[in-house]
């Protein structure tokens, strides 16, 4: 049984994927309402859960944590990616209904519509009071065009207003495209007779409206945030709005929510509405369809495509991958059994097809494999890197043009604190696996199963002695490959049983004379 618990109010027809599949059941309850947190497989949430380090870990068998939104600074990804949860939102499912909004709000903050509803029912009728302004013509300067910002600034034309922007990943054919003009901060603050924010809330955006830049603003600016709270800074907002710099405020989202102690709300200038901008039946429905299909991909073993730490790849993508991966994992768990030293540095390098598809993804599939052996934790593609680096493991990816033979190649390279070792594999359609290259000695077989990895002197008899001792065990021999580099020299050996080897026939391998080294491995 897979456990959901949906902890905000989310739209209960989104969930239909969901709530149609097998063997998953649905709770719809808050966190903080919840006992026995640790059954749930996945967690959903808004805005409002906190999904903190101390709640993930309440929840130790968490697995996939699903934003039915975009923003997701109220969950702690760093932890969750640290633990090798996923974390997964709905990038564009509420896009249209925040952009209506955000423009629904300019239009009201220009046009006192909130303060001249108030006043009607108070009875009143002063008509001279709110005398407000066009936005025909007027400029709209928009700080980050993604895609909220992308749909205002198609709505804001349609008004026929300028729309400036600044957002410093907006290339100038983009810009050309949407038909906005691409400015600098300080260009847009110059000259902007509304600003409106729509990044996320990041170390950079955080404040980036503040006492300084907000003083760099035209006089009777009008400023609107409908993205999150903090990005506007609401201290300066007071200042400037006090001093009449400032001529309205429209915000959707507030530094703390819900808003108890901000001074914000007495001033008249400013109108609110309570983080509504993704509350409209389609976007709630489109959110909740959005990250309830992603999650069930996720039930299924199938490639999620909308996650914010994991690399986003499409079940077609992962279908190129696939092969890689599996060779990659085999290489890993081969490589760390094979190793047991402490590791300062594992490189992979990829070659033919191999350089042609996700690396990013493989290499942290090949890590997390080589850790597992080593780590009695929950290791995926999610955490590998985080703990491979906190461990102080570098991992170098290359991808190479060259060709040594093979329509396709992966070699790994691992540097550890005594040794260095290096497999080198391929993948061949229909015929699966194979390692062609262990340490430089030349090789072929299928990394699967119950293997015995022997370093030998190349001298007659070897074989026959490893038979004789194997067979004097009652052990038989499935599959068996020698290599060396040149007569004479070092040679190995790679065989597979049927099942595991103990000890005591690992310890009489060890003890022929011609034998230098017996690693039994398991894949
Ligand atoms: N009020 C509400 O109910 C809702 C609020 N939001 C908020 O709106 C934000 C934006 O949503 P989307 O447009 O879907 O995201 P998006 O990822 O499509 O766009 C964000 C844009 O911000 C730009 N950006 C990042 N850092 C910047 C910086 N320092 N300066 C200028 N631009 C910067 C990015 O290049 C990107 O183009 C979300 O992160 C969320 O916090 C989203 C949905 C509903
Ligand atoms: O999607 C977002 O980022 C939002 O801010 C919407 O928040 P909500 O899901 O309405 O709590």
């Amino acid at each position: 049984m897979f456990r959901v618990l949906v902890s905000d109010p989310i739209s209960r027809d989104g969930l239909e994927p969901l709530l149609e599949a097998e063997n998953i059941e649905i709770v719809q309850k808050n966190v903080a309402e919840e006992e026995n947190l640790a059954q749930y497989d996945a967690l959903f949430v808004r805005s409002a859960t906190k999904v903190t380090e101390q709640l993930m870990n309440q929840m130790p068998n968490l697995k996939i944590i699903a934003r039915a939104g975009v923003g997701v600074d109220n969950i702690d990804v760093d932890q969750a990616t640290r633990k090798g949860i996923i974390v997964i939102n709905a990038p564009d499912g509420n896009t249209i209904s925040t952009a209506e909004h955000t423009f629904a709000m300019i239009a009201s903050l220009v046009r006192h519509i909130p303060q001249a509803n108030m006043s009607v029912k108070n009875r009143e009728w002063k008509r001279s009071s709110f005398v407000g302004s066009e936005l025909h013509g007027k400029m709209l300067g928009i700080v980050g065009l993604g895609r909220i910002g992308t749909e205002l600034a198609r709505r804001a034309k349609a008004f026929g207003m300028r729309v400036a922007v600044f957002d410093p990943f907006l290339t100038k054919e983009r810009s050309e495209k949407i038909g906005v003009e691409k400015h600098d901060f300080e260009e847009l603050l110059n000259q902007a007779d509304i600003i409106t924010v729509h990044t996320p809330l990041t170390k950079e955006t955080k404040g980036l409206l503040n006492k300084e830049t907000i003083g760099k603003t035209k006089k009777g600016v009008y400023l609107v945030n409908c993205a999150r709270g903090g990005i506007i800074d609401e201290d300066a907002l007071c200042t400037y709005l006090e001093n009449g710099h400032v001529r309205g405020v429209a915000l959707d989202v507030f530094e703390v929510e819900p808003p108890e102690h901000t001074r914000l709300l007495e001033f008249e200038q400013v109108i609110a509405t309570p983080h509504l901008g993704a509350s409209t039946k389609e976007a709630q429905l489109n959110v909740a369809y959005q990250v309830s299909k992603e999650v069930l991909l996720f039930i299924q073993g199938k490639q999620v495509t909308t996650s914010i730490n994991l690399p986003a790849m499409s079940d077609e993508a992962y279908k190129k991958v696939a092969p890689y991966d599996t060779l990659a994992q085999k290489i890993g768990s081969f490589l760390s059994q094979y190793m047991n030293q402490p590791v300062q540095s594992i490189t992979i390098e990829y070659e033919g097809t191999a350089a042609e598809i996700e690396t990013a993804y493989v290499t942290k599939s090949m890590i997390a494999s080589f850790l597992k052996q080593r780590m009695d934790i929950n290791i995926n593609t999610v955490n590998a890197g985080v703990l491979a680096r906190e461990r102080g493991i570098q991992f170098i990816e290359k991808v190479s043009d060259q060709n040594s033979g093979y329509s396709n190649s992966m070699k790994v390279t691992i540097h550890g604190e005594q040794t260095t070792s290096e497999i080198k594999g391929t993948s061949i359609p229909h015929f699966g696996e194979r390692i062609v290259s262990v340490n430089g000695f030349s090789i072929d077989f299928h990394p699967s199963g119950h293997l015995l990895y022997i370093q030998h002197t190349d001298v007659p008899g070897v074989i026959g002695n490893v038979g004789r001792i194997l067979g004097n065990h009652s052990v038989n021999i499935a599959t068996m490959q020698v290599g060396r580099k040149e007569k004479g020299g070092e040679a190995i050996m790679m065989l597979s049983f049927d099942r595991p080897l103990d000890q005591p026939i690992l310890s009489a391998l060890t003890e022929l004379d011609e034998i230098v080294f017996v690693k039994a491995i398991e894949l």
